[in-house]
């Protein structure tokens, strides 16, 4: 008799280790982990493909609004997460310091060793980051910088009107339209390039980027940034990154050739001082500062101009309300900037409020997660002692659709935001579209100033109504679900992604 194993026997071995490991993984899983006793759907608990799958199908918020409704306040999200649906867990996990950006942030590096604002963890590195892209989003900055936006808005409504002459009416798909126009105006924030998307093609590919939807599902299973592999450099080079890229290289290269003063410009974007034109560190390093910044700056507060076109389409009392103040407000087009006057317009500012409300435009969970070394201290969210290496967030969707917050959810309602609502007043301390704390958006004024200028220069100049029969409703599941409850559709790619509303301009008066 042969002493050797025969390969069918090391293989079912094999196969026999593998079950058992499994079987007592997903005993350990579900009956010992120190999270067993959450609720949560049973996939979730045992496995994070639950959150990579609906990711992938881009109606994780969706879903996580349904296991609050169906398990409660909190729940487990995958095998170490949490998620709460709660004002007082917001506030313990996004204003507490004891808290970081969890290591799933790590698959948007591009290279080992390279961070940017958007995922340097480290509270020092960040800090430094911040208050050098912070200088260039401070009161004073953007007050520098309105005249160049106003331009922006200017050359969008010259473009909707083109759409609404006698001759030639076509109904304008605000998708599209307000996304050139907020890449434009981050084109000219970061490097005083015209990238022109709204009167010229040859850059509108940047709207089409994937980098926030592979960036969305690989953060869900966060044990892929041990791999480091899974680097958004490797998925963008098999997706579209490369053009992306390349264009924002060549706007860096540009605004270097055109000289000092430029590169003064573009300093905030990079720690490093020393800087000249064949610098290729330094192109990296500003070049991957700039792509997370312009994604920041610019899907979101397309989503949101987009969004508020489709619920003032749907809702003519809200329109009819807002038309009356911004045209008994400014008397001419000119008058229509930063101020007294623009600040005064309260029902302006509910819209926007309630609009961010309904449509987030990050919908998802910013996953957070304590600070390995706070050993001392337990870290406690909403009353609940967490375990280290766990993951905590709040689905931004899913608390600003949480009814004890906010009445009637799916309901457009702005007048829950000014002074005096009364008993269907929003609650502001569960209100935070724009997160909370250290890493909460720098471009939070810039974002409102805009969408602020923009809506209300569309109204001064138009009237509009929905395009019959052509209102956007993309062909998913959870769109449709939205639709129903009156929904300006929207699918969870970390950003949220989105196409009309379908709209037909006419001139004011006309
Ligand atoms: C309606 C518009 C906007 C919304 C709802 C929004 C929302 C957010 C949220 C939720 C975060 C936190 C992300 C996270 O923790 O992973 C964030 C971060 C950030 N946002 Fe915004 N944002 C908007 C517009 C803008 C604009 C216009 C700019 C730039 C001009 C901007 C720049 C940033 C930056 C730089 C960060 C990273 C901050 C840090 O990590 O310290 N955002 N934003």
């Amino acid at each position: 008799m042969s002493s050797e194993l025969s390969p069918t026997f090391i293989a079912a071995c094999g196969i026999v280790a593998g079950i058992a490991y499994l079987f007592l993984l997903v005993l350990y899983r579900l009956h010992f982990h120190p999270l067993s006793s959450y609720p949560g759907p049973v996939v979730a608990r045992l496995s994070d493909l639950f959150g990579a799958f609906y990711a992938y199908s881009t109606s994780l918020h969706l879903r996580t609004l349904k296991d609050h409704d169906d398990y409660g306040t909190v729940i487990r999200h995958g095998p170490n997460k949490l998620v709460f649906n709660s004002a007082r867990a917001l506030r313990d996990i996004y204003k507490n310091e004891q808290i970081l950006k969890s290591r799933a942030y790590l698959v948007s590096q591009t290279a080992p060793g390279v961070f940017n604002l958007f995922n340097a963890r480290d509270p020092q590195l960040h800090h430094e980051k911040r208050k050098l892209a912070g200088r260039f989003l401070t009161k004073k900055s953007i007050e520098a910088f309105e005249p160049v936006m106003m331009h922006q808005i200017d050359v969008f409504i010259h473009q909707i009107a083109s759409h609404c002459d006698d001759t030639n009416v076509r109904p304008v798909n605000m998708t599209p339209q307000t996304k050139h126009l907020s890449i434009d105006i981050m084109g000219h924030l970061l490097f005083n390039y015209p990238l022109n998307l709204q009167t010229e093609s040859t850059h509108r590919h940047m709207s089409y980027s994937r980098a926030s939807f592979f960036f969305n599902v690989a953060t869900q299973v966060s044990s892929l940034v041990d791999l480091r592999v899974w680097t958004l450099q490797f998925l963008w080079s098999m997706m579209s990154r490369k053009r992306y890229v390349h264009t924002l290289e060549n706007v860096i290269r540009n605004c270097l050739s055109q000289g000092q003063q430029v590169k003064h410009k573009l300093l905030f974007l990079s720690a490093k001082s020393a800087v000249s034109g064949d610098d290729t560190d330094w192109i990296n390093d500003v070049r991957t500062e700039a792509l997370w910044f312009m994604l920041a700056g610019s899907d979101t507060t397309s989503t949101l101009l987009s969004a508020l076109s489709f619920y003032l389409a749907r809702n003519r009392r809200c329109y009819q309300r807002l038309c009356k103040e911004i045209r008994t407000t400014f008397n001419q087009d000119s008058e229509i900037r930063s101020g007294a006057r623009l600040a005064s317009c309260a029902y302006l500012r509910a819209c926007l409020d309630e609009t961010l409300r309904m449509t987030p435009p990050l919908p998802g969970t910013l996953w957070r997660e304590g600070i390995s070394q706070s050993s001392i201290k337990p870290l406690i969210v909403d009353g609940h002692v967490i375990p280290k290496g766990v993951q905590v967030g709040v689905n931004t969707y899913a608390i600003l659709h949480n009814e004890e917050y906010f009445s009637e959810p799916f309901t457009f309602k702005p007048e829950r935001w000014l002074e005096g609502a009364g008993p269907g007043e929003a609650n502001r301390e569960a209100f935070a579209p724009f997160s909370l704390g250290a890493h909460g958006c720098l471009g939070k004024s810039m974002a409102y100033l805009e969408a602020s200028l923009t809506t209300a220069k569309i109204i001064w100049h138009f009237d509009f109504d929905e395009a019959p029969g052509m209102l956007a409703v993309p062909g998913k599941k959870g769109a449709k679900q939205q639709a129903r409850n009156s929904e300006f559709p929207i699918r969870d790619s970390f950003a949220a992604v989105h196409d009309g509303p379908y709209l037909n301009f006419r001139r004011v008066g006309s």
